[in-house]
């Protein structure tokens, strides 16, 4: 019995001379998350669609929980979900009722019961009979991930979940993202941001050029990544010079404190002269 949930060998995707996926190969354990880490356009969204049975692969094979998602796509769909970039909810409906279609729509037992529970788990049981149209984008991304989660789905595809999210709403993502993993579902998530990779994830892939640029625990990959400084915010210029003399002896407020992580382009320039040099 293998631990891997998702097995992707030597995937090619290319849309007319537009070679978006070259070589794509990793793998994805169980009850793992596993960040797939890109700029825009890098084709996180291609491997998203294929590994959810919605687009073929020119080649290369890919299993999901054993499965293989073009001869047998229909049972991959069974043990899948996937919440793309766009919700999927209904704006008319409220909060409850479209979860209440949704388990209709799949035929579920105790639907009433399940529904409490998602609105429940995504802090939404307040608003659940508002109608959609007055949530805000974090509510309506906390329901659209409820609605694919009716029927308790293995594994999860979020694409990007917190592009266009205020950062409250992103840490609450991440806290439910967190929760979902805890529960045994496993999460393959794209995302561009690298702080949200390193915070959320247990495996991530880099997918640049095509290919799997770095993979690895984000405690491995911030041992090839470039250096990160720190920036600290003083109330003046004088102040801020003072400060890097004599920081500790004169007790210098510090208006405010921020790590700073590389860029993407950053790490991919880093990656590649490294992978050159090699
Ligand atoms: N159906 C399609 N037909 C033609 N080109 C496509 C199609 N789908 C994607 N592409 C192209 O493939 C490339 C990768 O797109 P994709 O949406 O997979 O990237 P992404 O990493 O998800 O980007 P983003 O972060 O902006 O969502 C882009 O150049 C895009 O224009």
């Amino acid at each position: 019995m293998t631990d891997n949930m998702i097995v992707v060998s030597d995937l090619k995707k290319s849309f007319k001379i537009n070679r978006v996926l070259r070589n794509v190969t990793f793998t994805v354990r169980k009850g793992s998350i596993f960040a797939l880490l890109g700029s825009n356009g890098a084709g996180k969204t291609t491997v998203v669609k294929i590994l959810s049975t919605l687009m073929k692969p020119d080649s290369g094979n890919v299993t999901i929980n054993g499965l293989d998602v073009v001869r047998q796509g229909y049972y991959v769909r069974e043990c899948i979900s996937l919440t793309g970039q766009f919700t999927a909810v209904d704006e008319v409906l409220t909060g409850r009722e479209n979860l209440n279609l949704i388990g209709q729509l799949k035929r579920l037992n105790g639907v009433k019961n399940k529904v409490n529970e998602w609105l429940s788990f995504f802090h939404l049981q307040d608003a659940a009979d508002r109608k959609v149209s007055t949530y805000s984008g974090g509510m309506r991304r906390r329901l659209d991930i409820a609605m694919s989660l009716m029927g308790k789905p293995q594994i999860i595809f979020l694409d990007e979940p917190t592009t266009g999210l205020d950062p409250q709403n992103r840490i609450a993502m991440w806290d439910l993202v967190k929760e979902l993993a805890v529960g045994g579902t496993t999460v393959f998530l794209t995302t561009q941001y690298l702080e949200e990779a390193e915070y959320l994830a247990d495996y991530i892939a880099i997918l640049h050029g095509g290919k799997i640029l770095a993979e690895g625990t984000p405690q491995y990959l911030k041992t090839i990544m470039p250096h990160r400084g720190a920036q600290l915010n003083f109330q003046s210029e004088e102040q801020a010079a003072e400060a890097m003399a004599l920081l500790n002896e004169n007790g210098i407020t510090i208006e405010s404190f921020e790590q700073k992580l590389p860029s993407l382009e950053d790490v991919f320039l880093a990656l590649t002269d490294e992978k050159g040099g090699k």
